[in-house]
Formats: structure tokens, C-alpha cells, sequence
């Protein structure tokens, strides 16, 4: 259990160098005990240390937190004045790095849980929250969703918390208060995604990996809230080998070969490959897919054996094998994981939604940028032969600007027609993002740019029951989710599979009427 105080705070963060001043720190506060961290008011816990940052941050979150039992705050130096005058006399720890001092002094205040559980994380532009749900069906094995840890871009479960996440990977006291309710709980693992805004931002400073899972990379998240450029980008994620014990690497992905000279750093490091290349640690052969399954075999140094998978997508082999180095390192028999990877599914990812005459079946997934589409375009090809592919996106907005010109480039290669919709756009005109889309369409690719997702949704669906021979309709980049990033609000929405059913079920009772 937890035994520290505010001055074995001080002292770790002067020790670390991150901390410029203490004030109101007087022995009798030096000995008041520290049980967590939080940087949100509105989860703070007694006995935390609350710490202020950010734009948006008000003095009056503090006053707030205080008021919920909060024993002292961290700050930075330009607001430790201001914040004094809001809570005088109050014990502070003024930072001369707030982001790495906030992970410090979270991972010590709630007593460093990840010496007590195996924490895994999985890093790469495309594929986490797929790897992290195929091994989360493999560690939970007859017990769906039952003692596996999980931070993630879809979901976050810790034995005490279960609910939708905010961020992919999360800011650090609200990590190490995940972790410290798993311990609690008495959860053996913790399987997270890791970000690079999490790696870059130090959201995961402190923390060691038992295994870090490294997917690939792809020229994405460029703007001027995420990277400024590819090498920030890339070089944020490379710093997942500085905080791991062993490590899972693709040998097929571009860039392979810097991305396994950082990973030589880690004493263990397995090397998987879907293309079976010389050197592979894990590899798979024979592989097979088709309408809604894919098979391989797979090679691992320990056993050898069939997988099936009942997600479609090419691309899935190299997540199963991705897990399946994962395992490999957990020490997990072949018996524990090939049942329960046949079984994963991940919400939202490449959900196969068909009418009973099969003509027109939707694919509902969460492609969204160029590395995505390279390899789900040419899956579906292959999977759903002679169907017209009908595909149906957006891009979103304040981010990730390359995807308006990419995008549209790229799922032109493949598809027949393209519908153009909303897709998070956030304070961007949505009409602009369209229209940039609109302009980047190569010369002779029928598209239409529908604002409104239903409506977008049900045209895309009508567009496949006119056309001769059958349709897949690629409902793309909102998964299962049911909010749009409208402005700066999360607007309720229905999610494109219930909207494509409801549509397919009034063409049937229609066609019926018409009879
Ligand atoms: C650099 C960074 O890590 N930024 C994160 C950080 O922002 P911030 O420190 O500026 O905080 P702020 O939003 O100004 O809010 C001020 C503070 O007031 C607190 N607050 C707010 C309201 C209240 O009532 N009480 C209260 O205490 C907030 O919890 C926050 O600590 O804390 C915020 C609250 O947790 C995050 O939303 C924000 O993430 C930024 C905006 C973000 O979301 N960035 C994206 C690009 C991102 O991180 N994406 C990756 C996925 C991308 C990928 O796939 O690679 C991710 O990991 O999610
Ligand atoms: N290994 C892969 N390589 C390329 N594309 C993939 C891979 N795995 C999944 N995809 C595609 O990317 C989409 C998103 O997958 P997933 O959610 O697993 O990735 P992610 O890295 O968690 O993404 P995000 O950071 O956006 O949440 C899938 O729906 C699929 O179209
Ligand atoms: N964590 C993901 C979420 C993508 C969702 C997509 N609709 C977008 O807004 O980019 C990302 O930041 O890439």
C-alpha cells in the first residue's frame, strides 16, 4: 500500500528536477499523507494533490477540489501568484516542469500500482484498439470483459471504473488512478493503448511496459494541436522502447528497420511478419479470407497451429499476430489463446451488417486515414469480389488536415462511388471540409457530399439496392460511436449500423408493399 507524504512528494520531484518551489509546506503539512493525484475537480478524491494546469483551468477548479478534501496543488510558476491568492495558505508545489512533475508525483502518490500488475502497451498508427481487444478476449479467456484491465480510444475498465473514453491514452493522474482501482480490484493485467500525444505530452512518464507492442506507422496527426511534422510524429512513438521491458515489433511495416534498432534497446524483443520474412520470431502462412472470416497459420517458438478470425480485414493478421508475440512474452499457451482470438471482435471495426439476399451488405469500420484505407481498400476488394463498393466518410476538423486531400485520393483507387459527410468536424465549417474533399476527388469518380450523416447513411444504403449485381456499402470512421465533435460539444448521434439497418428494413417493407 501507499505510504508516502507531501514532502516525499517535494522531495521526488526535486530529485527529479522538476520542482522550482514549495510554499505553505510547514512540517506539520510535510507529514500529511498523500493517496492519489487528480488534474479534473470533478473527480478528486480526499488526501489528493490536485494539480492546475492548462488553458482552460480556473482558480475556480481549485477552490472546488479543496472543498473536496484535496491536502495540497501542483502548479507551474506563472500561476503559482494568482493560484495562492485563490487558496491562501494552502500546502503548493510549484513546478519547474508541470507535465513530467504531474506524472512523478501521480505514479508515487498512488504507489507506483504497475509494480503489482503486467501492464502491456500498444503503440502504431493503425490497430491499437484492435490488438488491445484481441488480447483482452485472450486474458479474459471464458469470462468476457471480466478481469482485464483496459485504457483505450473505445473504452476504459479498471475492476472499479467502466466508461467511454475521453482520450486514447489518458492524461497521467487519471492513468495511475486506473491503475491503482486495477490493483484494488486485483486485476492481473492492465492492456492499454499508448498514443503518441501520450508519449510526446508525458502522460505515460514513470510508467514501465512488461511489453511494448509497436503495430507500424503512417504519415497522420500533422496540425497544430498534435505533431508539427512526420519526425515528431514518429519519433514521439519511438519513445515507447525507453519505457519497456520486452517488445512486440512488425517487420513489415515502413520504416522497420529504425523502428527495430530503438527496440534492440528492450532485452527481449519478438519480431512478427504477416509476409512470413526470414528472421521472424512469429509469422503466419497459408493465409485465407474471404466474406466476413480470415485464416492463417501460425509460427510463434513455441507452438505452431491454425488461427481463425472472425473479423474480416487482411489487415487483421497482422494484429492476430501482434497478439499472439504479446502472448508469447506473457508466457500464454497456445490453448488459452487461439479459442478466444477466433472470438474477438472489436465494436465499431469492421462490423459486417448483410441483408438476407446478401445484395447489399455494410461494412462498418473505423478507417480514417491514408494507412487505413492502403489496407482496407484492397481487403475489401479481395474479400467481397465483383461487389460495387459504395464508401461513405468525412475528415474532421482542427486536425489531421491531410486526410481532406488523401482520403479522397486514396478510397478513389478502389471504390465506385463516394459519399462525402460529416465526421467530427469541430469548429471547422463542415461545408469547407466537404468541398476541400470535393476538390481532391480525381477527375472521373462519381461522389456526393451529403452534410447530414443519416441522410448520407440511407442514400449510400439506396445507392446499392439501385445498382445491378451486389453492393458493400463502407460505412466508415465513426464505428459504433453515437457523438459527433460538433463545435466544442459531443452532439448525440445515431451510429451508421443502426441507420443502415433501419434503412434496409424500410426498403423491405417497401419492396413488399410494392408487390
Ligand atoms: C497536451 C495535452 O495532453 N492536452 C490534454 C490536457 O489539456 P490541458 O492540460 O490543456 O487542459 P485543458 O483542456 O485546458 O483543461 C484544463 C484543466 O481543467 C480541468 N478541469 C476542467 C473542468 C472542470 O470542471 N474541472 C477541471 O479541473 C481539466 O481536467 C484540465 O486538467 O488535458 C485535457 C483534459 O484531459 C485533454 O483533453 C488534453 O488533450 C488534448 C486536447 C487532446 O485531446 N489531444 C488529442 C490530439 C490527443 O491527445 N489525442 C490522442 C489520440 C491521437 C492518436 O490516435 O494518436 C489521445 O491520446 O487521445
Ligand atoms: N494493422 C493495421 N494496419 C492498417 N490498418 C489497420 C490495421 N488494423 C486496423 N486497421 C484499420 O484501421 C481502423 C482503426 O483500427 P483500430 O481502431 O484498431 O486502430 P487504432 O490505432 O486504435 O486507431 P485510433 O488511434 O484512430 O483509435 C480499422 O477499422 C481498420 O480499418
Ligand atoms: N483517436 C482517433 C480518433 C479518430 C476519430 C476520428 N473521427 C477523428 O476525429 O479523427 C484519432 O485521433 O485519430
Amino acid at each position: 500500500m501507499n505510504t508516502t507524504n507531501l514532502s516525499g512528494i517535494a522531495e521526488l520531484l526535486r530529485a527529479r528536477g522538476t520542482l522550482a518551489e514549495v510554499r505553505n509546506l510547514t512540517q506539520e503539512a510535510g507529514a500529511t499523507p498523500v493517496t492519489g493525484c487528480d488534474c479534473d475537480s470533478r473527480v478528486v478524491r480526499p488526501g489528493h494533490v490536485f494539480v492546475c494546469k492548462g488553458q482552460a483551468f480556473r482558480p475556480a477548479y481549485l477552490v472546488s477540489a479543496l472543498e473536496k478534501g484535496a491536502v495540497a496543488y501542483l502548479c507551474d510558476e506563472e500561476h503559482a501568484d494568482s493560484l495562492e491568492q485563490a487558496a491562501p495558505g494552502v500546502p503548493a508545489l510549484v513546478a519547474s516542469d508541470l507535465r513530467r512533475a504531474m506524472a512523478y508525483a501521480s505514479a508515487d502518490a498512488f504507489g507506483h500500482p504497475d509494480h503489482d500488475i503486467k501492464v502491456v502497451g500498444i503503440t502504431g498508427t493503425k490497430g491499437k484498439s484492435t490488438v488491445s481487444y484481441m488480447l483482452r478476449s485472450v486474458l479474459d479467456g471464458e469470462e468476457p470483459y471480466s478481469g482485464t484491465g483496459v485504457i483505450g480510444s473505445i473504452d476504459t475498465f479498471d475492476g472499479v471504473e467502466n466508461s467511454e473514453s475521453h482520450n486514447t491514452t489518458p492524461e497521467s493522474p487519471d492513468l495511475w488512478r486506473h491503475l491503482a482501482n486495477a490493483r484494488e480490484a486485483g486485476l492481473p493485467y492492465m492492456d492499454m493503448e499508448v498514443s503518441s500525444q501520450g508519449l510526446k505530452y508525458d502522460r505515460v512518464l514513470g510508467l514501465t511496459l512488461d511489453v511494448a507492442c509497436f503495430l507500424n506507422i503512417g504519415r497522420d496527426h500533422i496540425s497544430p494541436v498534435e505533431h508539427p511534422d512526420f519526425e515528431d510524429y514518429f519519433e514521439s512513438k519511438l519513445r515507447i522502447f525507453d519505457i519497456c521491458r520486452s517488445a512486440v515489433i512488425n517487420m513489415d511495416c515502413e520504416h522497420a528497420d529504425v523502428i527495430a534498432k530503438r527496440a534492440s534497446r528492450c532485452p527481449r524483443v519478438l519480431r512478427f511478419s504477416a509476409e512470413g520474412r526470414e528472421g521472424a520470431d512469429v509469422w503466419a502462412s497459408d493465409i485465407q479470407s474471404g466474406y466476413g472470416y480470415v485464416q492463417f497459420v501460425a509460427h510463434t517458438p513455441s507452438w505452431e497451429g491454425s488461427c481463425a478470425l472472425s473479423m474480416p480485414g487482411l489487415f487483421n493478421v497482422d494484429n492476430a499476430l501482434a497478439t499472439i508475440a504479446i502472448c508469447e512474452l506473457l508466457g500464454i499457451p497456445e490453448e488459452d489463446i487461439v479459442g478466444p482470438l477466433s472470438r474477438a471482435k472489436v465494436p465499431g471495426r469492421m462490423e459486417l451488417l448483410s441483408t438476407p439476399d446478401q445484395k447489399v451488405t455494410a461494412l462498418v469500420d473505423y478507417a480514417h486515414n491514408k494507412l487505413s484505407y492502403q489496407r482496407f481498400f484492397p481487403s475489401v476488394k479481395k474479400e467481397f469480389p465483383g461487389y460495387r463498393i459504395i464508401a461513405l466518410f468525412g475528415a474532421p476538423g482542427g486536425k489531421a488536415y491531410e486526410r481532406r486531400t488523401e482520403l479522397p485520393q486514396e478510397a478513389a483507387k478502389w471504390a465506385d462511388y463516394l459519399i462525402y459527410t460529416e465526421e467530427d468536424p469541430a469548429n471547422d465549417p463542415l461545408e469547407e471540409i466537404c468541398q476541400q474533399m470535393a476538390d481532391a476527388t480525381p477527375a472521373g469518380t462519381p461522389y456526393e457530399v451529403i452534410l447530414d450523416r443519416e441522410a448520407a447513411v440511407r442514400r449510400a444504403t439506396e445507392l446499392a439496392y439501385e445498382g445491378e449485381g451486389p453492393a458493400i456499402v463502407c460505412l466508415l470512421a465513426k464505428g459504433d460511436e453515437t457523438r459527433q465533435h460538433e463545435g466544442n460539444d459531443f452532439v448525440p448521434c445515431r451510429p451508421d449500423g443502426d441507420i443502415f439497418q433501419d434503412a434496409v428494413r424500410e426498403h423491405a417493407a417497401k419492396a413488399k408493399a410494392e408487390q
